[in-house]
């Protein structure tokens, strides 16, 4: 097994000896890893192999799933998100997600990008309206929607509406952006958008991404994890995973030999 930390980048994630248990059924094994900061880092592996699993327990987001069971630890900059200290509410505000249906409140554009800001307290229009636009700007949907912010969210296409959830959830200022397959429901174009969006969010903000399609690690992600039955085969930089795996099963993978 190759676990690779990339040189001098500050670690934002922290893994240690981590176990999930769905009931008797044990979907994570011991996985140990380091995500660095301002970085994309992607899960790989065959369908079932548990990475929405791990990117899930990245902001807790597995605690309301009957009969889960988690050992071992999950630090977000030094500080374990299991300790009984910590509001699972402000780790969901550091740690955003955006899953893999665009899934835009039944709202106005404008009403769905200041939702999280609203309910965290934000409240002066004039704060609101700039947070609004600086988000939107952000996901690179502005120029599109600046004229229509009134209107239905649920009008947009869906490559908009992904990018709407996009500025939704960077309007409340995470740290940290999960994204589970965010662009296997959309068109080639949208999709690209999505990744050249992603790639320039990194460089502010820590991105771990899940996603079917391993071109799509290879082409925008720094570090890519593959995963196999639960356990973590290798992770190492993009570049090195992809050109010399270490590791046999994953050539195998990577080389279409199965999955
Ligand atoms: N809520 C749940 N209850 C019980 N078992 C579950 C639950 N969610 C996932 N599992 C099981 O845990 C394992 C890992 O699932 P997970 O969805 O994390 O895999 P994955 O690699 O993301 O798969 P895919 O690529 O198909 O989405 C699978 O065997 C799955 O059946």
């Amino acid at each position: 097994m190759r676990i690779e930390q990339k040189g001098g980048a500050a670690k934002m994630i922290e893994i240690e000896k981590l176990q999930l248990y769905y009931g008797e059924f044990q979907a994570l094994k011991n996985i140990r890893l380091s995500i660095p900061e301002r970085s994309i880092t992607a899960f790989i592996g065959p369908s079932g192999c548990g990475k929405s699993t791990l990117l899930r327990t990245l902001n807790r987001m597995n605690d309301s799933i009957p009969g889960v069971r988690i050992e071992g630890r999950v630090e977000l900059q030094g500080k374990d998100i299991y300790s009984a200290d910590t509001e699972v509410e402000s780790l969901r505000k550091r740690v955003g997600m955006v899953f893999q249906q665009p899934n835009p409140f039944p709202k106005s554009i404008y009403d769905n990008v200041a939702y999280g800001p609203r309910l965290h307290g934000k409240l002066k229009k004039a704060d609101l309206d700039e947070l609004v636009e600086r988000s939107l700007r952000a996901a690179s949907l502005w120029e599109e929607v600046k004229d229509n912010l009134k209107k239905s969210a649920l009008g947009l296409s869906g490559g908009q509406q992904q990018r709407l959830c996009i500025a939704r959830a960077l309007a409340v200022e995470p740290e940290v952006l999960l994204m589970d397959e965010s662009t296997s429901a959309l068109d080639p174009i949208s999709t690209t958008k999505i990744e050249e969006l992603t790639r320039e969010l990194s460089r502010s903000y820590t991105i771990v991404m899940v996603t079917h399609n391993m071109h799509q690690a290879a082409r925008i992600s720094d570090r890519t994890v593959f995963f196999l039955n639960g356990e973590v085969v290798e992770a190492a930089d993009t570049q090195m995973l992809f050109s010399s795996p270490v590791d046999q099963r994953t050539e195998d993978y990577i080389s279409g030999r199965f999955g």
